[in-house]
């Protein structure tokens, strides 16, 4: 079957929103200092443009859990498959997602993270499915809420294939 991709929101829009999350962030942490958490593989190039945006000091650490086989549907059951390199007691952690669907893996996720003591601990995703929600996730910072199709981009992918475009688009499937 073929792939077609379709753009939903151009590279300048998605530059744009960054922009205004990183600044958004260093005004609310002024003074202080974040640990963004990646979660890997997806939310690599988001975090590396959001980092660069943010003006008070930032680390980073990196965790990888996946769901997602090599279809477009959730397994449903959750992995850790990477586990941080940092301790998280009294850091003010910011998890950066590049996308939030089912809410299983940020649900699985978050639960994890706040057993570690972090002094605040907040969501920041590019991308937002809220149609698709089956367990309940409190996102802090939202660059776009999209509807329900399979997107492609910016660090998504599809069977690991299109990340590296620098936009993001809805894949579809022709005969
Ligand atoms: O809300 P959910 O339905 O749980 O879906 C969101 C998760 O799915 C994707 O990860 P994936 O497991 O595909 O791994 P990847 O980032 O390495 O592609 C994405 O990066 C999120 O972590
Ligand atoms: O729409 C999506 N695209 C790529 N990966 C994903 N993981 C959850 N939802 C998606």
């Amino acid at each position: 079957m073929a792939e077609n991709i379709r753009v939903l929101i151009e590279e300048e829009k998605v530059d744009k929103r960054i922009e205004e999350l990183g600044k958004k962030i260093s005004e609310e942490y002024a003074g202080k200092e974040v640990h963004l958490i990646c979660i890997l593989k997806g939310s690599i190039f988001f975090t590396c443009e959001l980092a660069k945006r943010i003006t008070v000091p930032v680390t980073i650490d990196f965790m990888s859990c996946s769901s997602y086989g090599a279809g477009t549907r959730s397994s449903g059951v959750v992995k850790l498959v990477k586990d941080l390199d940092e301790p998280l007691e009294g850091k003010n952690v910011i998890v950066i997602e590049d996308i939030i669907d089912s809410g299983r893996t940020l649900s699985y996720l978050l639960e994890i993270l706040s057993a570690r003591k972090p002094a605040s601990l907040k969501l920041c995703t590019l991308l937002d499915k809220p149609d698709r929600r089956v367990m309940p996730v409190h996102v802090d910072y939202t660059g776009f809420e999209i509807p329900d199709e399979f997107v492609v981009g910016y660090g998504l992918d599809y069977d690991q294939r299109y990340r590296n475009l620098p936009y993001i688009g809805v894949l579809s499937f022709a005969e």
